[in-house]
């Protein structure tokens, strides 16, 4: 057994594409719609608020009504009812008249303003006024918050709080969203354990599982931790073959050459093996293949390797299937000092910004603070051995 091609990053990511997995759309109650992603632009079906309505408690009248009214010389209307919220008002107001009206409630047709309760007084069924009230006055208009027809949320977008709230306002019950692609994890490998097992000589607790699966959950996609696989190959087969219900399939662990490193021989046995090695550092013994016509990823078992392949590969085709656009953020920082690079290997190198610097981390990839202290990575091309102190990088952000 043995790595088969070491093949460029962007061979691997070729290979990706021609799984030719697509975006799928469902519909979903409103309720559920938080945090999953739009899969159509939404247009205002109704004006909001959907009729004119007062703002204040007080009295519906017509403004011209008022317009001579002043402290010495207050108009008076008459009162003929009382609107509440909710109610459907069957008056018309005529020139002289008023009627009472609670907030939130429908302005009845004639009536252009309200005035506030605290600014008249009433006596018997009249209306005194004090003050000129001008056209919508009190009043908020028909679709003055948003307007019948307007594009309010655009396709891709990540519901937020605000987004549903924006979705119930305009009486959407139901919302199109992405499907969740669903994603099986496995870790492999004799010596790993989880948190509650006992830490035995030669243990060590599973980060890989662990990270992944919250990876692709933090993406917002479904990922199914089916949990430790031994190095055999009846665990590491019944651990693939239950993983092959998702869409498809993640294991850290055993991508290697080591005679222990079953996974690419397993998957060969039941599908293809595309690829077995990348030229990238870390992250270079990495499988991509399928079984059943379903995507089955052999991430490298250390966990900042895994981590950064994870991010390289898996993260962009999830984020495609979620509708997601965009892409890595990255910001440009000044090296913090100088460092070296594998020549003949393209690097990703963990790093953490601090101010204006992204500052490496040299740990390497067996580390687990070489990912979580990172704040994302550099690229150093294959053709780069030195980078100086100050010179201006790339990160990618995690
Ligand atoms: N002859 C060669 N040996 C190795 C090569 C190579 O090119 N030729 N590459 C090295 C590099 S680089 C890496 S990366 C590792 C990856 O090997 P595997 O994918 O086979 O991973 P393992 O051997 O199973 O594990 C490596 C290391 O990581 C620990 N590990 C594995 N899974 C987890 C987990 N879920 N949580 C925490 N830690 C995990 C494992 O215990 C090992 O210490 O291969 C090198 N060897
Ligand atoms: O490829 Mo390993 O992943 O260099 O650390």
């Amino acid at each position: 057994m043995g790595f088969l091609k070491v093949v460029p990053l962007e061979e691997a990511l070729k290979v990706i594409d021609s799984f030719g997995l697509k975006p799928q759309i469902e519909e979903i109650p409103l309720e559920e719609a938080l945090g999953r992603v739009l899969a159509e632009d939404v247009k205002a079906p109704i004006d909001v608020p959907p009729f004119d309505r007062a703002t204040v408690d007080g009295y519906a009248l017509l403004s011209k009504d008022t317009w001579k009214a002043s402290e010495s010389e207050p108009v008076r209307l008459e009162i003929v009812g009382q609107i509440n919220a909710g109610d459907v008002p069957t008056i018309e107001l005529k020139e002289g008249q008023a009627v009472g009206i609670s907030t939130g409630a429908p302005l009845p047709k004639g009536a252009d303003a309200v005035a506030m309760l605290e600014e008249v007084d009433v006596e018997g069924d009249e209306l005194i006024v004090y003050k000129p009230y001008y056209p919508q006055a009190g009043v908020m208009k028909a679709g003055s918050d948003i307007v019948k027809g307007k594009e309010v949320l655009k396709a891709s977008k990540k519901l937020t709080f605000k987004d549903t709230a924006l979705l119930s306002a305009l009486g959407f019950e139901k919302v199109k969203v992405f499907k969740k692609p669903k994603v099986a994890v496995i870790s492999t490998g004799n010596e790993i354990i989880l948190p509650g097992d006992e830490l035995g000589v030669g243990k060590i607790y599973d980060i890989n599982g662990r990270a992944i699966t919250d990876a692709i959950r933090e993406l917002g996609a479904e990922a199914y931790f089916l949990g430790i696989a031994k190095d055999d190959e009846a665990s590491l087969k019944e651990k693939i073959f239950e993983g092959l219900k998702y869409d498809m399939v993640i294991l850290s662990g055993g991508a290697s050459a080591g005679v222990r490193d079953l996974t690419s021989s397993i998957i060969e046995a039941h599908g293809e093996v595309f690829i077995h090695g990348i030229a990238i550092q870390p992250g270079k013994p990495t499988i991509i293949g399928q079984i059943q016509g379903k995507p089955v990823f052999g991430l490298p078992g250390y966990p900042t390797s895994c981590l950064t392949n994870f991010t390289l590969l898996v993260a962009p085709l999830l984020r495609k299937l979620l509708g997601l656009k965009g892409e890595h953020r990255k910001v440009q920082k000044k090296l913090a000092f100088k460092v070296f690079s594998v020549k003949g290997r393209r690097q990703f190198l963990p790093v953490k910004i601090e101010g204006e610097e992204a500052v490496p981390i040299l740990k390497g990839s067996g580390a687990v603070t070489s990912f979580v202290d990172a704040d994302g990575f550099i690229e150093v091309p294959e053709t780069v051995e030195i980078l100086e102190e100050g010179e201006e990088v790339e990160v990618f952000l995690f």
